[in-house]
């Protein structure tokens, strides 16, 4: 902060042009937002100033509000300006209420606040590939510059609660065809335009447009109500814990029903409060978190360039194979696609076909790009064409000996510039590339399923791995439009090391009597996208009990044997994929309960030799969600503790996109951090004493609880293994 400001320059034909300047993106903090409106009221002042152009430098025009100014303001380390000051006072009455017009000149980006500000321009001018839109719903906080009152009144209510509630941008050449922007041209004729605008406006021969006091584009009140009645159902089945997409619904009403000013003042009074929210406090922690995941010390911090890849090799076509192939050939990367036999080769190329065609089907994708997608894949039953590959990525059965083989294969053939990447979910890759000589550049790809949809990836590195190769991938992680994080070389790595807890507390306390649906009801009320076993219904018992039996050669110390899968698999009972599992399926994969598991939770129980507590069946929601959830608190801080990962919001943004956690909740450490250590470490002594040694707390929580301190902080108080 403190860096921004705009400039003001006044040139012969009257026209004041004010620049905002705040690398990267010209976010609007306290001082830019004040600097602005010391430059706009200067040139309403200047007797040789006839009109304002606002636009911004470095081809953006604004970013939206400083997000890192939100916690500044709450922590009152700047000044807090009154509710309605900065969107009432300066906006409307100054900028929009102003003798002189204004113009925006779009380039780039003019999101949230950047985007208010243009709207109380008189007119807006935009480059065809500018985004302009209001993201904030996805920080928690609802637009606080006027937008919940222009937004509607410009492009219509219908539009407006779209582009709101879905945080989703348009293009220039969109926002022309609605009415938001006036004019589209290209970046070197915009404030050339918007100043001969801003001039024929003063002419009058262009409209000077208040969009504060537009009435034509919304839809007559009764229609009005119904669209907003409409737009919070969805708003309510789509995020039921969320509270701030219904007030900012409330504030648009406001506005429609008693006018634009009592809008605004709505909009201001409830902006002040869900700034100040658990939510928003949780979503802007996510915002930097994710963002600060390709700041790696000691890889990114040496001054390497990325290295270009041009030609990409995966070995197996099987789900995880073909989602990769998928995921690159989606971002213009040729694809070798290599498997041992023509049928499998064939079958592979079909699941990259059919992945891409559900996104010409879902409308995500034109049929010219579906071909041009399909074209990048080359198939391979040999090592021939491996000859001048940048990159492979093996995604072979888990199986050790098979993958020594290949990568000792891909060292005989691969170039010796070649990145050797394994996209093994468990197994250790130094075992992988033992009979190797190339453990520098041997290196974890570990995508999550569907590889082609998750966000997810994990750059796994092993002492040997060079900082050139993790910096190549994490290049092409976001090239690809993957969030990366790299983490440490163990049995489930970061992610499904953290949370192998989740499904086993829940097998736990079903043998001790709690209802499994209840459990899974209970994880998605809190927000997951699945309780634990519907998801191993998903995955299936199969691969669940394999990965099962790698933890616990791992960790014996704290595993749960619990046998209620291995018993179900017995009667080919194996998960969604057979029909039955937890659930049951029917053809079109719609679930219901199935009143036989209980019989299996019986013959289960007894071979655990346990008889259910008549205290669990009186369990709340809440109890429930930290039974589950706080083991996998105890496991991250082992994964903190051992320098697995180098920061503890990488487990956060791992936890939100490997496994779905609520990101309104901030992610795993995030929201421990909410309960506090000494509460946690409490409660898992508790549970240890009456269940046993898998809820032992580990010696770092100890540690935290003791002394007060953060699992967020725990990362950087120890030796990083990476
Ligand atoms: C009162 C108002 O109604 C309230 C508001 O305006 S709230 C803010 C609304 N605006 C937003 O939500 C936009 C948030 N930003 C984004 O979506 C994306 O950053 C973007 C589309 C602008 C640019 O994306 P991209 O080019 O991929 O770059 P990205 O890495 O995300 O951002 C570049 C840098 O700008 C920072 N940044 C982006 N937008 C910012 C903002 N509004 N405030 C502060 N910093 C911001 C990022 O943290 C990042 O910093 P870093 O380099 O130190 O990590």
């Amino acid at each position: 902060m403190g860096t921004g400001r705009t400039t003001l320059e006044v040139g012969a034909d009257g026209v004041a042009v004010i620049t905002i300047v705040n690398p990267p993106v010209n976010s609007l903090s306290i001082d830019v937002l004040y600097s602005l409106n010391d430059n706009y009221e200067q040139a309403l002042r200047r007797n040789d100033v006839k009109a304002i152009v606002v636009t911004g430098a470095g081809g953006k025009f604004s970013g939206g509000f400083d997000i890192s100014s939100f916690s500044a303001i709450l922590g009152e380390k700047v000044g807090q300006p009154s509710a309605g000051f900065i969107s009432i006072d300066i906006i409307t009455n100054t900028w929009e209420g102003a003798r002189k017009p204004s113009v925006a000149a779009i380039d780039g980006l003019a999101l949230g606040g950047g985007l208010e500000v243009a709207m109380a321009c008189h007119a807006r001018v935009s480059t065809s590939s500018a985004q302009l839109g209001l993201p904030e719903l996805q920080l928690g906080v609802i637009p606080g510059f006027g937008g919940t009152q222009r937004l509607p009144r410009l492009v219509g209510l219908t539009k407006a609660l779209e582009m709101i509630l879905m945080s989703r941008p348009i293009k220039g050449e969109e926002a022309h065809s609605l009415g938001l922007v006036d004019a589209i041209v290209s970046s070197d004729q915009l404030v050339k335009t918007a100043k001969l605008w801003a001039l024929d406006i003063v002419e009058f021969r262009k409209p000077w447009v208040k969009s504060l006091f537009k009435t034509d584009k919304l839809e007559p009140l009764g229609e009005a109500r119904e669209i907003l009645n409409f737009a919070r159902a969805q708003a309510k089945k789509q995020a039921a814990n969320l509270q701030h997409p219904l007030v900012c619904i409330d504030v648009i009403e406001e506005g429609v029903i008693s006018g634009p000013l009592a809008g605004l003042q709505k909009e201001a009074n409830s902006f002040q409060t869900v700034v100040a929210s658990e939510t928003c406090k949780s979503l802007v922690h996510v915002f930097f978190a994710q963002r600060s995941t390709s700041k790696v010390p000691g890889i990114t911090n040496l001054g390497l360039k990325p290295r270009e890849i041009t030609k990409v090799a995966i070995l197996g076509g099987g789900l995880m194979g073909s989602g990769i192939a998928t995921a690159l050939v989606l971002s213009n990367f040729p694809v070798i696609l290599k498997e041992v036999n023509a049928d499998f080769l064939r079958a592979g190329i079909n699941r990259i076909r059919a992945n891409l065609q559900s996104r010409v089907k879902k409308g995500k994708m034109t049929e010219e790009n579906f071909e041009k997608s399909l074209s990048l894949v080359k198939g391979a039953l040999d090592y021939e064409s491996f000859t001048d590959v940048d990159l492979v990525i093996e995604a072979v059965i888990e199986d050790v000996s098979l993958k020594q083989q290949v990568f000792a294969d891909l060292e005989k053939y691969c170039p010796s510039h070649c990145i050797l990447a394994s996209n093994t979910s468990t197994i250790d890759l130094n075992l992988i590339g033992k009979s190797t000589n190339s453990m520098d550049r041997i290196v974890g790809a570990h995508f999550f399923s569907p590889a082609h949809i998750m966000p997810l990836l994990e750059i796994v590195r092993t002492h040997k791995t060079s900082p050139q190769v993790v910096l190549d991938l994490l290049d092409i992680g976001t090239k690809i439009h993957k969030t990366p994080i790299v983490v440490g070389n163990c049995t489930g790595f970061a992610v499904n090391r953290m949370f192998f807890p989740y499904t086993q507390s829940a097998l736990l306390f079903v043998d001790h009597g709690l209802d499994p649906y209840k459990i899974d009801r209970a994880c998605t009320k809190f927000g997951m996208p699945m309780g634990p076993f519907r998801m191993v219904d998903l995955v299936g018992f199969g691969v669940a009990v394999a990965i099962g039996v790698q933890y616990l050669q791992s960790f014996p110390d704290r595993c749960y044997k619990s046998m209620l899968m291995p018993l179900m698999l017995k009667d080919k009972r194996s998960g969604e994929a057979s029909g039955k599992g937890f659930y049951k399926y029917d053809e079109r994969r719609k679930i219901s309960p199935d009143p036989e598991i209980k019989k299996y939770i019986e013959k289960s129980r007894s071979a655990a030799g346990v008889t259910p507590d008549p205290e669990l069946m009186k369990l709340s929601d809440k109890d429930i969600i930290e039974m589950v959830f706080l083991p996998v608190v105890n496991e991250a801080c082992r994964v903190l503790d051992e320098g697995v990962v180098v920061k503890a919001s990488d487990l956060d943004i791992g936890s939100i996109m490997g496994m779905g956690f609520p990101p309104y909740r901030g992610g795993i450490i995030f929201w421990a951090d909410s309960l506090g250590a000494a509460y946690i470490h409490k409660r898992l002594d508790e549970w240890t004493k009456k269940y046993g040694d898998f809820f032992k707390p580990c010696s770092c929580l100890a540690q935290l609880a003791a002394s007060g301190g953060q699992l967020s902080t725990a990362a950087g108080q120890v030796k990083a293994r990476l």
